[in-house]
């Protein structure tokens, strides 16, 4: 892994209006390495996980395994062994938790195993509050008894945690993940109602369950945990990133489907495609996970509202108002996850783009083309969205603060350079 390379100085330059081809190949996805990582925790044994994007997600989680005391070696590019013999510290700690929210996955796997845990609280981000009261609540009907103090979490279960019966009044994806890793090693059944259904929670049951844990129903909102003894090491191939996928696949579009792309998880996608399909976006299958994108006609103006899986993704909804800035009448996206994902807005009328919101909508006017400008990456989506608009805009574009982009796209630059694109990155 590259020592740690994005600084808050780092920004993109990009010379829009060149025109991209080639192929592209889509890494394993972050909201799958994030949580199978966490997982390492759950045994004494050897854990060998495959197809890991080198990301700064993937480093920050890797110094807080680091932290609880887990040694982790790279045996070759993308391929880690996590091993926990010896515990160092049973405390995720601030400095390391307010880099990514997704450090809160380590709280069910460190409590279930043994049997206490401090973890800072995540607090919100630019995206919304992102509470993690769901979690809390989850493993307090489990027998966890836990105060939060002084801006951290402490949980304990001295006799272990034990099974229950857990009624999500919403649906939570990192949620549903730490229940499941704090319910393989608990005592007796938990069923978990109302669970996320997300891919990436169907490759943690995966993994889960080739270390020996007995789950049934994952892919379904009724997830069914008989807590198990021990478990034990495994190898695990990371899934690809949908979302990376689908960022590729929007800007193929908007480069009359010249870019091609590997690795891409065609099955996931299924509800994203029918969108597509409706905007007048057809994508062909070219070779097994291999994709190329076809543009029907005139691309149409759409209404989308992003929705749990299977349906529309919240993390996709940034990158498809860029392209529907400049699709020609009228578009409207509804965001139903974060109260505040709309931070991109902004930044893309500095690029010339006509959208207003109203609550939790924002209504897109199409105009011909964008225009160059300086923009702020203000989250990781919204920073993807800031590169396609660049990628298409006229002139040079300027994005600043993209640490957000290099927490969950690996080597993007490069990946656009290879495809054409006159992206470079610099530092303040
Ligand atoms: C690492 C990871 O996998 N991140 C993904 C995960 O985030 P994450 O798991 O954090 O998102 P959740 O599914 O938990 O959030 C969904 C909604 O529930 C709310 N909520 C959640 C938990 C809680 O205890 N209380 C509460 O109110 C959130 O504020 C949000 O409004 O799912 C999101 C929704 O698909 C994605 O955008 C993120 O990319
Ligand atoms: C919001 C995201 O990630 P996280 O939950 O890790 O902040 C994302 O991947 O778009």
């Amino acid at each position: 892994m590259v020592e740690i390379r994005s600084n808050t100085a780092d920004y993109l330059e990009i010379l829009g209006g060149e025109s991209l081809k080639g192929t592209v190949e889509i890494s394993g996805a972050k909201n799958s390495a994030l949580p199978d990582m966490a997982a390492t925790i759950l045994t004494d044994e050897t854990v060998v996980l495959e197809n890991v994007p080198d990301l700064l997600d993937v480093f920050t989680m890797r110094s807080l395994l680091n932290h609880i005391g887990m040694e982790v070696d790279e045996l070759r590019k993308g391929v880690f062994q996590f091993r926990l013999r010896d515990i160092n510290s049973l405390e995720a700690p601030y400095e390391l938790v307010s880099k990514m929210r997704a450090s809160i996955l380590v709280l069910g796997a460190v409590l279930t195993r043994f049997r206490y845990a401090k973890v800072a609280l995540p607090g919100g981000c630019s995206i919304g509050t992102r509470p993690v009261d769901l979690h809390l609540e989850a493993l307090k009907k489990m027998g966890a008894r836990i105060k939060v103090e002084h801006g951290y979490i402490y949980a304990e279960a001295p006799g272990g945690l034990e099974g229950a019966e857990i009624n999500f009044p919403k649906i939570t994806v990192t949620g549903t993940e730490n229940i499941m890793m704090a319910a393989v090693l608990a005592k007796g059944r938990t069923v978990i109602n109302n669970a996320a259904r997300e891919p990436e929670v169907v490759d943690l049951a995966d993994m889960l369950k080739k270390m020996g844990a007995d789950i049934e129903g994952e892919g379904t909102e009724r997830i069914v945990i008989n807590g198990v003894e021990k478990l034990s090491g495994t190898v695990h191939r990371i899934i690809p990133d949908r979302i990376e996928a689908g960022t590729f696949a929007i800007l193929s579009a908007l480069f009359d489907g010249n870019i091609t792309i590997k690795n891409y998880p065609v099955e996931y996608l299924e509800y994203v495609h029918r969108v597509f399909e409706r905007i007048g976006i057809k994508i062909i299958q070219i070779g097994e996970n291999h994709i190329a994108v076809k543009r029907e006609g005139r691309l149409k103006p759409v209404f989308v509202e992003t929705k749990e899986y299977p349906y529309f993704p919240t993390d996709l909804q940034a990158q498809l108002m860029t392209l529907l800035t400049v699709v020609d009448g009228n578009s409207k996206i509804t965001e139903n996850i974060f109260e505040n994902r709309f931070m991109h807005v902004p930044e893309l009328q500095r690029l010339g783009a006509k959208i207003k919101i109203d609550g939790r909508t924002a209504y897109i006017k199409g105009v011909r083309r964008l225009t160059g400008a300086e923009v702020r990456a203000t989250d990781l989506r919204a920073s993807a969205a800031m590169v396609i608009a660049g990628l298409i805009a006229e002139g040079k574009t300027v994005i600043y603060d993209i640490y957000h982009l290099d927490r969950g796209y690996e080597n993007i630059d490069q990946k656009l350079r290879m495809l054409g694109a006159r992206i470079t990155r610099e530092s303040l």
